[in-house]
């Protein structure tokens, strides 16, 4: 957890909530944009002069965890995508956790850096509320140009 500047009242704290992601995060990689994001979000809080960013254990993969997505990663490599056929969720993550360490910190009400309107509901209550969003574009990854461009793999997404 990065906490830049004073939370004082905990009133309009900018916060970004960042799953871990270890490909993108640490390595790098370019199959997804963590690792960019993660990277602007200390950015716009440093410049902000004040704000949160919570790095997420528990997140991997979007809640399924490094292996199983190392092995979608392989599956998207095979062309196929059946991890959904698999039983696992689309999206697996719970904010709880993140939101209790939040109020700890006494943050109250927020702007959150995200593209994910799901982190809004995911991080309500306990005390909380999300009162903006500002967008986290960071420079585009190869794979996700590739998915932009018309490719049936969705490099995130399932
Ligand atoms: N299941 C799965 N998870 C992935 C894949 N690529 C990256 N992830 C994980 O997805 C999580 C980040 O989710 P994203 O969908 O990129 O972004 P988000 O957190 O929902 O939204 P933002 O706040 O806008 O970043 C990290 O935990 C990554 O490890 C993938 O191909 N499949």
């Amino acid at each position: 957890m990065q906490d830049g500047g004073s939370i004082e009242y905990g009133q309009d704290i900018l916060v970004r909530v960042h799953s871990e992601c270890l490909t993108g995060d640490i390595f790098g990689s370019a199959r997804c944009d963590c690792g960019n994001q993660l990277a602007l979000a200390v950015q716009v809080v440093e410049q902000a002069g004040r704000g949160v960013v919570l790095y997420l254990h528990g997140h991997e993969g979007r809640g399924i965890d490094l292996g199983h997505k190392l092995m979608a990663y392989n599956l998207q490599d095979q062309g196929q995508i059946q991890l959904l056929e698999l039983g696992f969720s689309a999206d697996a993550r719970d904010y709880g956790i993140g939101a209790q360490i939040l109020r700890d910190i006494r943050v109250r009400t927020m702007p959150l850096m995200t593209n994910n309107p799901a982190k809004f509901t995911g991080l309500k209550g306990y005390g909380l509320a999300v009162v903006g969003r500002v967008p986290v574009i960071s420079p585009i990854t190869r794979n996700k140009m590739g998915h932009i461009y018309g490719s049936d793999l969705s490099y995130c997404k399932f």
